[in-house]
């Protein structure tokens, strides 16, 4: 709700607008039956053609004005509305982008997909239909009652037992949905995932010869949503009947009461006329107000979802105001000082007490089995997770005092899994620095060893690329994500395992490459074969999180054993 109000605070205008063109709507709706009254008492049955001739121009007038102001109305709300989906879905992916990578993996894309998309839309269309039809409903239900307790208080009476009687009925759907929709937003994400699997994971679906368990998986998550929405729907199938039954039955009570009053010379024909469409009017809005308040549970879970994510506090956060404590003597590019770290949830860290420096020029390895928490190196020095004790030093700052957007900025990194956003080669290419010019972008492919794959495309830095880089192989995907970290102007570049898709021979041609033309910067290869890195300026050892040795190639065949067991591993399997 705190979300809905500070928007309708700040665009307070359009609300305004929006609301005073709903009021001439109404104002114009309920005009209409005091004029029906005047034409057949007056008029009519007076037999006055003066009368009936004004007074029915003055209905078609009304009648023109309020469809007018009615149709600038729903274009104000319809606006606002879409104003607002727009700003939520800004401000979800503000704060996607804010959240740690465990914050954001503990949401999960799926949910984030339907959050951002179906939530969003449903809240849309929610403050829509609230706006128009729930908005004017109470204001028409004042002054039908007022005017028709001008003509028979017994008949306000009437028609305020059958407003009772459908918003108890309007009551009891609302609480029954509640539950069900709730549950529906959830089972959308369920949806979301697996089909979200089903298609992205089609190639091994297809390898394994899996689709009768993919079909049986996600027939089984569309089976959860169809049963919620048929439950729901059943609900309200009964609406329409109960509602037309309770119009009718006021239709004839009223008529029944006010043909009594005429004949007893209580009140003039044109007057039941005036209240029965009161009463149709009142019962019209009600029925609308409570099929929009029906939809308002499910409306309601998206927004708590919604709010759910926008509350998150960021796990990384800017230190804002705090001094930036560089020293001035740093030496080190980077420096991580007895760094311990681990997941949430997990019951030992995944990296112990590591200390080392990285050196401008140098060019500093990591290698360790899988899982030994090399990638988790990687990302707490783009300080994608909150380190709990420990210090990281970027340039002589401590990682905490620097903005994310200065670290991230001052560091260049190609991530374990190549990926490509849709868009151009060269639009891939400017993430990192949006005025690079096109001799700069052919200088970062040459390095990376890709310059002679794009040459030969047709379109050249202008091909296309397709969603996540799939009309490109692993090799030369890998290559552009390289380019790509390239052409950032940063102090360090982190290559996590990128060269494991390229053939040894340009896994070196690319080394070379990078040893000639990146020469200041500090480079932190992560890699699994130890041909990558034999000739780094420092290889570091990781086992399990704690350094095992530190050193250069040579030093560690001689006194580091877990290094010597991966090269005898890696040699052996050579061999074999
Ligand atoms: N988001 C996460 N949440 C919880 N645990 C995680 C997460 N990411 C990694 N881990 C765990 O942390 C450990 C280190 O993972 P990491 O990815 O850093 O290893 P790695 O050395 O890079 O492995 P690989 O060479 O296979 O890429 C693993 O045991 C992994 O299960």
């Amino acid at each position: 709700m705190r979300y809905l109000k500070l928007f309708l605070k700040q665009h307070k205008g359009r609300t305004i607008l929006a609301v005073l063109l709903l009021l001439g709507q109404v104002v114009g709706t309920l005009l209409i039956p005091a004029l029906v009254a005047n034409i057949v008492d007056h008029g009519i049955l007076l037999g006055n053609m003066g009368v009936v001739l004004r007074t029915g121009v003055q209905m078609l007038a009304v009648t023109f004005l309020a469809a007018g102001i009615s149709a600038w109305g729903s274009w104000a709300t319809s606006d606002l509305a879409a104003l607002f989906g727009r700003e939520m879905r800004s401000l979800l992916l503000r704060k996607s982008q804010e959240l740690s990578i465990q914050q954001f993996d503990a949401v999960g894309i799926s949910s984030m997909i339907t959050r951002t998309s179906s939530d969003i839309t449903n809240l849309q269309r929610a403050m829509g239909m609230v706006l128009q039809m729930v908005v004017p409903a109470p204001i028409i239900v004042v002054v039908s009652i007022f005017m028709t307790t001008m003509v028979s208080p017994v008949m306000a009476v009437i028609q305020v037992v059958f407003m009772a009687i459908l918003l108890v009925l309007a009551a009891l759907i609302l609480k029954k949905s509640n539950t069900l929709s709730r549950s529906i937003q959830t089972r959308l994400d369920r949806i979301n995932q697996v089909v979200r699997e089903a298609v992205t994971g089609v190639r091994v679906i297809r390898a394994f010869g899996n689709e009768a368990y993919e079909e049986e998986r996600s027939g089984r998550a569309y089976a959860g949503y169809a049963d919620n929405m048929i439950r729901l729907n059943r609900l309200f199938a009964v609406v329409n009947p109960v509602v037309w039954l309770l119009m009718g039955a006021l239709m004839a009570v009223i008529l029944s009461v006010g043909g009594t009053l005429v004949l007893g010379g209580n009140i003039a024909v044109g007057q039941i006329t005036a209240v029965a469409e009161y009463s149709t009017l009142t019962m019209a809005y009600l029925i609308m107000a409570a099929s929009v308040l029906t939809t308002l549970p499910k409306a309601g879970a998206c927004l708590q979802r919604l709010r759910e994510l926008l509350d998150t506090q960021p796990a990384v956060f800017d230190a804002n105001g705090l001094p930036v404590n560089t020293s001035a003597e740093a030496a080190a590019a980077v420096e991580f000082d007895h760094v311990t770290f681990a997941y949430q949830g997990a019951e030992e860290p995944v990296i112990h007490d590591l200390s080392f420096a990285l050196y401008p020029g140098q060019t500093t390895a990591v290698i360790g089995s899988t899982g030994s928490g090399k990638s988790t190196l990687a990302d707490l020095l783009l300080r994608l997770h909150e380190i709990p004790s420990g210090r990281i030093m970027l340039g002589g700052a401590d990682l905490r005092s620097l903005s994310q957007l200065e670290v991230r900025d001052r560091i260049g990194c190609v991530p374990q899994k190549a990926f490509l956003f849709s868009g151009t080669i060269a639009e891939n290419l400017r993430m990192g620095r949006k005025d690079a010019t096109e001799e700069e972008l052919w200088q970062a492919l040459s390095i990376a060893q890709a310059e002679d794959f794009v040459r030969q495309l047709p379109m050249g830095l202008d091909s296309p690329v397709s969603q996540g880089g799939t009309n490109f192989s692993g090799g030369q995907r890998q290559r552009l994500s390289i380019a790509r970290a390239l052409v950032k102007k940063a102090d360090v570049f982190i290559f996590d395992d990128s060269f494991s898709a390229l053939d040894v021979k340009t896994d070196a041609a690319l080394r070379k490459a990078l040893h000639q033309h990146v020469t200041k910067p500090a480079k932190l290869i992560i890699a699994q074969r130890v041909s990558t890195i034999a000739d780094a300026d420092q290889i570091l050892v990781l086992d399990q999180g704690r350094l095992a040795g530190a050193g250069t190639h040579q030093e560690l065949l001689e006194c580091c054993p877990t290094y010597r067991a991966i090269v005898d591993s890696q040699t052996q399997r050579k061999e074999a």
